[in-house]
């Protein structure tokens, strides 16, 4: 997908919202544990209900690679599944010397059919242009994540006198372009998300930390909005996990339409 059929897609569902898919079979509602595939039945049903709202899906891949090969089956079904006109996540924080980056590549850009794969920084631009070499798909960069641990080493000055995290914004300009590199900033950074934007005023940024993190969406989007949206903000267990029960779907469903409706608020304010 690119940039423009994106920004449409956000249009069109007056919606930035990503909902993420961390499926964990210990807490997914137990009638679906009968269930040849619960955890499959489970994001399907989730999806049902909630495509109308999300213009983006985020599997996180631990929560299917945790369950060995069905895992991977079951992430592979759900992925097919998500609609044609919504943007795919695989949200695997790969990274690897070149020639092992450019399989994780093939494996969910050509055997898995993902528009997009979350990529660490850490191993430096051979690392990360693998994944850049695949037409019509995504890098999503680690920027400034949304745990507290990313001070550890992303708030740190580095021998340029700059956080790191800028150094990485600056120097992965230069490996991608706003047409296939994203990045991963963290809601719980509040105004730290204008820095962000200063550095790459016309990247989009995958947003998560709303919701069970406690980031503030409209912060986010006071913050971070440029003149094509230029987000994707994601919620993961507010959305999935907003019941226990039957009703879970539905549930999730309320949570989603919540999410879009203030976004569409938002949208309106600073777009
Ligand atoms: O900085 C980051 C990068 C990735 N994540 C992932 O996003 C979701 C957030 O889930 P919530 O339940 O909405 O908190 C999850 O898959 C994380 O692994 C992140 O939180 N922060």
């Amino acid at each position: 997908m690119t940039r423009s059929e994106l920004f449409s897609q956000i249009q069109q569902k007056s919606s930035f919202l990503c909902v993420g898919l961390d499926p964990d079979i210990n807490k997914i509602p137990t009638h679906l544990l009968k269930e040849e595939d619960p955890i499959f039945s489970f994001c399907q049903q989730i999806i049902e209900e909630t495509a109308d709202f999300a213009v983006a899906y985020k599997p996180n891949i631990a929560f299917f690679e945790a369950l060995g090969a069905k895992g991977w089956e079951t992430l592979a079904k759900v992925e097919e599944l998500i609609p044609e006109d919504i943007f795919t996540i695989a949200d695997a924080k790969r990274g690897d010397i070149g020639n092992t980056s450019k399989l994780y590549a093939k494996a969910f850009f050509e055997t898995m059919n993902f528009d997009s794969i979350t990529v660490a920084p850490y191993m430096g631009g051979d690392s990360v242009s693998p994944f850049l070499e695949f037409q019509d798909k995504w890098v999503i960069l680690l920027a400034l994540t949304s745990n507290a641990g990313s001070a550890d080493f992303q708030l740190i000055p580095d021998a340029n006198e700059k956080p790191l995290y800028q150094t990485v914004l600056e120097k992965s300009q230069k490996w991608g372009s706003p047409e296939n590199l994203m990045y991963v900033v963290g809601a719980t950074r509040g105004e730290l998300i204008g820095e962000v934007r200063k550095a790459a005023p016309e990247h989009f940024f995958l947003v998560p930390g709303v919701g069970a993190q406690g980031g503030s969406l409209s912060e986010v989007a006071k913050y971070g909005m440029n003149s094509t949206c230029g987000l994707l903000v994601n919620s993961s267990r507010g959305i999935i996990y907003a019941s226990a029960e039957k009703d879970f779907a539905k549930a999730a469903r309320k949570e989603a339409q919540k999410l879009q409706i203030e976004m569409t608020g938002l949208l309106e304010k600073y777009l």
